[in-house]
């Protein structure tokens, strides 16, 4: 029996083991991980993170073929291979920080594989990683082998969290770089008979090991530089009266554009997108690229822009001030049908409220009120790390109180800002919203999910990301 065992049981290693398990009932595959809370999280009925469908494949095969253990070691050295997805963060002190990738919890991981290993081992890069890391994983292993053969691919991850499970079921591709040397192209194949088990051959893309590396980082600058495109356009579309969604139906329309990932947004968040390019602009830099690097840079600064611009509009709509004012926050996660807040647009806007004083009461239906709160202490990208890192019991803001729904978070509030695009705020009952809140009532609709002419309607002044302004924020000084 093949035996799989992948270090790191996150958001990636979980789901993305959970669906080999399932589909490959002749393999047995064992998850491990150095924080205890998640792995005794897997091992009950109460997954360490939320996903659609997840609960379902895991229930199916845990304790058939899908195992999870803190017995790091031992997985380790009776697997044939070994899927690293630990935590890749941005690097905060030393050269590159602010940019660079850390690989401190990669290169313990590859150390500890040279360590226990006593046959030959594929290693398979899950996490995102700087292009030629299998270069420098390849000499820590070779370097202490004892004789034991390794063979390193990069077999990049495209799940987006929300949709990880359809997305690992159906994969756009499965991409897989190895050497290009007789047992590369063995290991290549060895994988590759993994994945054939549920996806068609010819989704399987196989390239050297450079070209994964970099395809990966490619990918989410591209995908990242489309939303950066979108929320430029909507600030243009605010100071023209046109209509960002009609804007970008009009331009995904062209086949060569295509309609997908142009929602304007209060800007894009999640643990992917800004790390991955400032770790990109890094390399640019490193290989004396400065016009490429400043290029991807802007995708970043962009985005930065429209937090920031989102914030004035709500301050300046509001008489230029939101002192002592409470404000419901709709919606913490950094997208919908997730509970995770990594790099969430909502910390920099609530970070941004709280700095001109306002009162928030936050409401999202997959947060927890702790994790909010130590999000909002947080230092920047601190949140990459193993859970046993971080801060344990984070010292509350006083000024933040977490609601149980959003009809709560909206009582007497001045005003609502959506930073998430929960299905359940489209049907919320605004008219019962609007009669308990202070009035001007003010909506702000970072996601564009509330129906504008309705709401308009009962009552609301509403500012809807790049929809034309209501006439009341027409009259207002200049923002951004
Ligand atoms: N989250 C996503 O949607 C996504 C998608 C594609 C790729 N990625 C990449 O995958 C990697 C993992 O991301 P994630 O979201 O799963 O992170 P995560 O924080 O959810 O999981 C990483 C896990 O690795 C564990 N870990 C760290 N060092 C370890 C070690 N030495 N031994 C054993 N366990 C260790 C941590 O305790 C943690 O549970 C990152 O490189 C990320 O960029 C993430
Ligand atoms: O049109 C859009 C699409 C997305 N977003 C925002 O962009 C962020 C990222 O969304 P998404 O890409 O759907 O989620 P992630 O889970 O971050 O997935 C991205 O990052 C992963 C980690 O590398 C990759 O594997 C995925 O392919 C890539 O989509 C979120 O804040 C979204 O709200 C927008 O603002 N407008």
């Amino acid at each position: 029996m093949v035996k799989i065992c992948c270090i790191g049981a996150g958001y990636v290693g979980g789901p993305t083991m959970a669906v080999i398990a399932l589909n490959c009932p002749s393999i047995e595959v064992v998850v491990v991980d150095i924080s205890v809370t998640r792995i005794s999280a897997w091992n009950s009925d109460q997954l360490p993170i939320y996903e659609p469908g997840l609960n379902e494949v895991v229930k199916q095969c845990k304790g058939r073929n899908l195992f999870f253990s803190t017995d790091i070691e031992k997985h380790v050295s009776e697997a044939d291979i070994i899927f690293v997805s630990v935590n890749t963060p941005t690097k905060t002190r030393g050269l590159g920080a602010g940019k660079a990738a850390d690989l401190t919890y990669w290169e313990s991981a590859a150390r500890m594989i040279a360590d226990v290993s006593k046959s030959n081992k594929i290693v398979v890069e899950k996490s995102t990683v700087p292009v030629k890391t299998a270069e420098a994983i390849e000499r820590i292993l070779t370097h202490n082998s004892k004789g034991i053969k390794y063979q390193i691919l990069s077999n990049p991850e495209f799940l987006a969290e929300g949709t990880a499970i359809q997305d690992l079921f159906k994969p756009d591709r499965v991409l897989i770089g190895g050497r290009e040397t007789p047992d590369g192209l063995k290991a290549i194949q060895a994988l590759k008979d993994v994945y054939a088990h549920w996806v068609p051959e010819d989704r399987i893309i196989t390239t050297n090991l450079w070209s994964a590396e970099l395809s990966k980082l490619a990918a989410n600058a591209f995908l990242a530089q489309r939303i950066s495109s979108v929320n430029a356009m909507s600030a243009l579309c605010e100071a023209t009266g046109a209509d960002v969604l009609q804007v970008s139906h009009a331009v995904g329309k062209d086949s060569r554009i295509g309609p997908k990932f142009l929602n304007a947004s209060v800007g894009f968040g999640g643990s992917c997108f800004q790390k991955d390019i400032l770790n990109l602009v890094y390399i640019c830099e490193c290989n004396g690229l400065a016009e490429v690097a400043n290029y991807w840079k802007q995708v970043i600064k962009v985005n930065d822009y429209q937090k920031n611009r989102f914030v004035n509009r709500v301050v300046s709509s509001m008489f230029n001030t939101v002192a002592g004012k409470k404000i419901g926050i709709m919606g913490f996660a950094f997208k919908k049908d997730t509970g995770d807040t990594r790099e969430t647009p909502a910390i920099d806007v609530c970070k941004g409220l709280l700095g001109d004083k306002a009162r928030l009461s936050i409401y999202d239906p997959q947060v927890t009120a702790d994790q909010i709160q130590r999000d909002l202490t947080m230092n920047k990208f601190g949140w990459d790390h193993p859970i046993h890192r971080q801060p344990m019991s984070p010292t509350g803001v006083k000024q933040v109180s977490i609601a149980w729904d959003a009809y709560e978070a909206s009582k007497d509030a001045h005003a609502l800002c959506i930073l998430t695009e929960w299905d359940e705020f489209k049907t919320l009952d605004y008219r019962r919203i609007f009669d308990n809140m202070q009035k001007p009532a003010f909506v702000f609709d970072g996601r564009n999910v509330v129906n504008v002419e309705m709401l308009r309607d009962i009552g609301f002044i509403v500012y809807s990301i790049g929809k034309p302004l209501d006439p009341w924020l027409k009259n207002m000084p200049a923002v951004a």
